[in-house]
């Protein structure tokens, strides 16, 4: 492949004073990216006559200028922005929520609490909130995604359990989920040795049965606890600390959890054993895994077989685990003695449940977090995650995004709007009519490429690409689902480089294949669009169109020539823009061989006219030349 050089050769005032476009990306700037939400699907397929593709190109002896339409390409910062300054982000609480987080809520925004409202009454308030808050009672279905037509950002789950929110609509229409994970823990692991202990020792029964006057010494004599083994179901959060619990009252514990580390559950004295082995061995089974596809009705018929008779269960986790039918019969064969339960698959459960009415059964109606301490904890945290959200902060509880600690973030700044401005150039870069399938992303890193997380950075090329070309709105929630759908495959390279170990990365390469170039100068050897960017001073530079180095900062409007290198052309282009008032931000020319071809990279801050593009069209030694919007 033929070598470039680089001659920077004009850098004009403006660039070295300090507007806002100059400045290097602060956080602020990523912070819009969580804003967006998705809307209807388009095909990546390019057109010409797309509104928001806007670029003029001259391509060799045609010379024909394609029309530059009116639309922003950007989206970012549009009329979805929630700005305190302009208007307040309306969030909707449906569920009571602890005082400390509504009075949180209430410094950034307009809350409704609206408890109770049918699924009907949740779809039409929906579609005026920007944020929603619920507990384990409101279903988020997919009608409510679809309700909320793009203005939901955030729904926010005080508490755990994320089962009650359809996730998968929440990613399709790019609304984030955040969860308050730990502030129940406590809360629900005191819950569940509760109903161990008073399940153990009758005492729900012996209460009603002396409030119906009755004194029944010997039929509510229980069982001990200590030396008995108990099987914890789920080594997370709350079964950890119910293993410890039960620890102290003297009981031998054992834990299955398949994906929990083993050395976190021996250092507390527990062992890890297998689902059988747990259920087969245990005089007590407590329940504390999540409802998903795999655990759902987990208990059944075919496990309970497998269970000691006499076995007694808690279930403080979510009523789905356990097939209800299938735990009465268990009961009413005497296979499981009893069972203490404060989740049920159906909530409220049927008044003539078979379960709850069961004499062996000690029930609570989904208690496991009510505690005052637990639920002031569990506001405050939701309505932070969901402030910070609305804010466009990633959420660290964020259930269907990538969490990505602030350090990070901060350190990928600038790298974040390099990727989203490659995408956006090397799609207007594409011919129309051509199909973009797929993307190739080459980071050229100092470090271990397993220290370089890349998922923001993938999105932002994603929503580079795809926002200019179609009415899809992407962010960091929905990128890889809306480019799978639209059949986009990105896939990524990390090339460790003999650079600084201080810089994150040192370029990003973007390839699209298999399509045409409206610019063939931007098509590489290998027949690939390729553009290269790095970071300079906390700016975002192109560095490569194609097989020529080029230097210009990736800020306001560029235009792309190829031209005869020969005297006088930056002269000649310069005094075409500066006649229409156009500024001309950077220029950088490169070449392959002297005298031959060469490309110039000029940033301007305003939009030139059709005309002013013309000229320089018939510049006669300009060969082609494109006009792209950042
Ligand atoms: N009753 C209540 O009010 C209440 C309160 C808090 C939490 N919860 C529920 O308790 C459960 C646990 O909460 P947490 O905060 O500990 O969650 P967690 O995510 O910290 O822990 C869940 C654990 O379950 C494990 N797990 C996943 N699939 C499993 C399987 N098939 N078999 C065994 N283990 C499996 C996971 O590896 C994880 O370690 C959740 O269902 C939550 O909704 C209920
Ligand atoms: O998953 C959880 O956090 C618990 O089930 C608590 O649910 P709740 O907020 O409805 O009490």
């Amino acid at each position: 492949m033929a070598s470039s050089t680089t001659k920077p050769i004009f850098t004009p005032p403006s660039t070295t004073t300090s507007s806002s476009s100059s400045q290097p990306p602060t956080r602020s700037s990523l912070l819009s990216f969580l804003r967006n939400t998705a809307s209807t699907p388009i095909s990546l397929k390019l057109s010409h006559s797309h509104p928001s593709f806007r670029s003029l190109s001259i391509k060799n002896a045609t010379k024909t200028i394609e029309s530059a339409e009116t639309s922003p390409v950007s989206k970012v910062g549009g009329k979805d922005t929630i700005n305190s300054q302009e208007t307040k982000p309306t969030i909707l609480v449906s569920e009571k929520l602890g005082e400390a987080g509504l009075e949180l809520l209430r410094n950034f925004g307009d809350v409704d609490c609206s408890y109770d409202l049918s699924q009907e009454d949740l779809c039409k308030k929906i579609a005026s909130c920007d944020a929603l808050i619920v507990r384990s009672g409101t279903k988020v279905t997919r009608q409510v995604f679809e309700a909320a037509k793009g203005k939901l950002k955030v729904v926010g789950r005080a508490g755990v359990g994320i089962d009650n929110v359809d996730l998968q609509a929440a990613t399709e229409f790019g609304c984030l989920v955040v969860n308050a994970p730990s502030a129940n823990t406590v809360a629900a692991a005191e819950h569940g040795i509760a109903l161990l202990a008073s399940m153990a020792r009758n005492v729900a029964q012996a209460d009603a049965s002396m409030k119906a006057g009755q004194w029944q010494r010997n039929k509510h004599v229980g069982v001990s606890l200590v030396g008995k083994t108990l099987a914890v179901m789920g080594f997370g959060k709350v079964g950890s600390e119910v293993a410890r619990r039960a620890k102290g009252l003297g009981m031998e514990v054992i834990t299955h959890d398949p994906y929990a580390p083993a050395d976190r559950a021996r250092a507390i004295g527990v062992e890890v054993v297998s689902f059988d082995q747990a259920i087969s061995t245990a005089d007590f089974i407590s329940l504390h895994m999540p409802l998903t596809p795999a655990t759902k009705k987990v208990f059944n018929d075919d496990s309970f077989a497998k269970v000691k008779k006499g076995v007694r269960i808690i279930n403080v986790a979510r009523g789905g685990v356990i097939d209800e039918d299938a735990l009465v019969r268990a009961l009413d064969s005497g296979k499981v003695a009893q069972a203490a339960l404060d989740v049920f698959t159906e909530e409220p459960p049927p008044k003539d449940s078979k379960l709850v009415q069961h004499e062996r059964v000690t029930v609570t109606p989904h208690l496991g977090a009510s505690t005052k301490e637990a639920q002031e904890g569990v506001a405050i945290e939701i309505a932070e995650a969901v402030v910070g959200a609305l804010k466009g902060e990633l959420a660290a509880t964020a259930v269907n995004a990538p969490m990505v600690p602030a350090e990070i973030l901060s350190e990928l700044a600038p790298y974040v709007v390099l990727a989203e401005r490659l995408g956006r150039l090397a799609v207007q870069l594409v011919a129309g009519g051509s199909g973009i399938k797929s993307a190739k992303v080459v980071y050229k890193s100092a470090r271990d490429p397993d220290d370089l997380d890349t998922r923001l950075l993938r999105a932002m090329i994603t929503k580079g690409i795809i926002e200019p070309i179609s009415d899809s709105f992407i962010n960091l929630v929905n990128a890889d689902f809306t480019a799978k759908k639209k059949g986009l495959r990105i896939s990524e390279e990390r090339v460790v480089v003999d650079a600084s170990p201080e810089l994150p990365i040192f370029s990003i390469q973007l390839q699209l294949s298999t399509v045409d170039s409206k610019f063939g100068s931007a098509v590489s050897g290998g027949g690939d669009i390729s553009i290269k960017g790095e970071v300079k001073n906390g700016i975002p530079h192109l560095t490569r169109v194609g097989s020529f180095s080029v230097d210009v900062s990736l800020e306001g409007n560029l235009i792309l020539c190829r031209q005869v290198d020969q005297p006088g052309m930056i002269g000649q282009v310069g005094n075409i823009l500066g006649e229409q008032n156009v500024n001309v931000s950077f220029m950088s020319v490169g070449r392959t061989v002297r005298r031959r071809n060469a490309i110039m990279a000029i940033g301007v801050d305003e939009e030139p006219s059709l005309e002013s593009l013309k000229k320089i069209g018939e510049v006669p030694a300009i060969e082609e030349f494109v006009f792209l919007k950042l």
